[in-house]
């Protein structure tokens, strides 16, 4: 990738901790712990998968990374710091440094893809100038350099989530979280998304993707987590 997106992407130290899971367990209300005991740790610039069958509970782990959910039991921490411990401004701070893509991309259907992309930067204040490159930089990288001024609306399913995925990497998040992020796309786009990924992850970026396709998992060397039955495995060897 030739944007500044990534070359602007931070730094850190691979043996410090991006993610660490101790012993986290989820249940949805009333309902039996769809995750159990769950420990892993997501080292700064590593790049990591989550495979496991269809309702093995991947979203739900993702979910809980990016804390749109607290566990039931257990300790999150998130860039060094124990998430159960933070005020409401600190955790509004940890979240600003995790990119997500997730299933239904939420796009905000009054905005153009062009500004759609631009948005995170825009919450912080930046000025047009300052980003209008990168956001075409980067949409010409996904493909969708001449759907800039198109409204999510109009788009297949494919193009939103790459328009999802644009605007989650173009504020160089420290973890990027994508659950199934080419589940949509055709092979090739689906190789360019995962080149894009690699790229921020050479950057800085710790990465963690959910997805059924272990072709994914071939692509680009990582560690590979499994979950089956509630539980968490890391692959050896992998
Ligand atoms: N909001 C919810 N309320 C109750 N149960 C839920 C909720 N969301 C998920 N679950 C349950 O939690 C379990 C794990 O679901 P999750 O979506 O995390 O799995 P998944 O591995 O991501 O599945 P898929 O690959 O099909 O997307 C499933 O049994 C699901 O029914």
């Amino acid at each position: 990738m030739t944007s500044n997106t990534a070359r602007k992407a931070p730094m850190h130290s691979g043996t410090q901790s991006t993610v660490r899971f101790d012993r986290v367990g989820l249940r949805y209300g009333r309902g039996p712990e769809v995750l159990q005991d769950i420990d892993i740790n997501l080292r700064a610039g590593s790049f990591n998968f989550l495979t496991g069958p269809s309702g093995a509970g991947k979203s739900s782990l993702l979910k809980l990374m990016y804390l749109a959910l607290q566990p039931s039991r257990g300790l999150v921490t998130l860039f060094g710091k124990d998430i159960a411990t933070q005020s409401v401004s600190d955790l509004e701070q940890i979240r600003q440094q995790v990119g997500v893509v997730w299933q239904s991309f939420g796009l905000l259907d009054h905005l153009s893809v062009f500004d759609n992309v631009a948005l995170p930067l825009r919450v912080k204040g930046a000025a047009h100038d300052s980003y209008a490159g990168d956001v075409k930089d980067l949409l010409d990288w996904v493909g969708l350099g001449a759907k800039a001024g198109a409204m999510p609306a109009t788009l297949s399913g494919g193009e939103k989530q790459r328009v999802a995925i644009a605007r989650s990497v173009i504020v160089k998040p420290l973890l990027l979280i994508a659950d199934e992020p080419t589940g949509n796309v055709d092979p090739q786009i689906g190789e360019r998304l995962m080149r894009l990924f690699s790229e921020m992850n050479r950057m800085g970026t710790t990465v963690i993707i959910a997805t059924h396709d272990r072709g994914l998992i071939d692509f680009v060397p990582g560690d590979v987590y499994h979950l089956q039955d509630a539980h968490l495995f890391q692959e050896v060897g992998a």
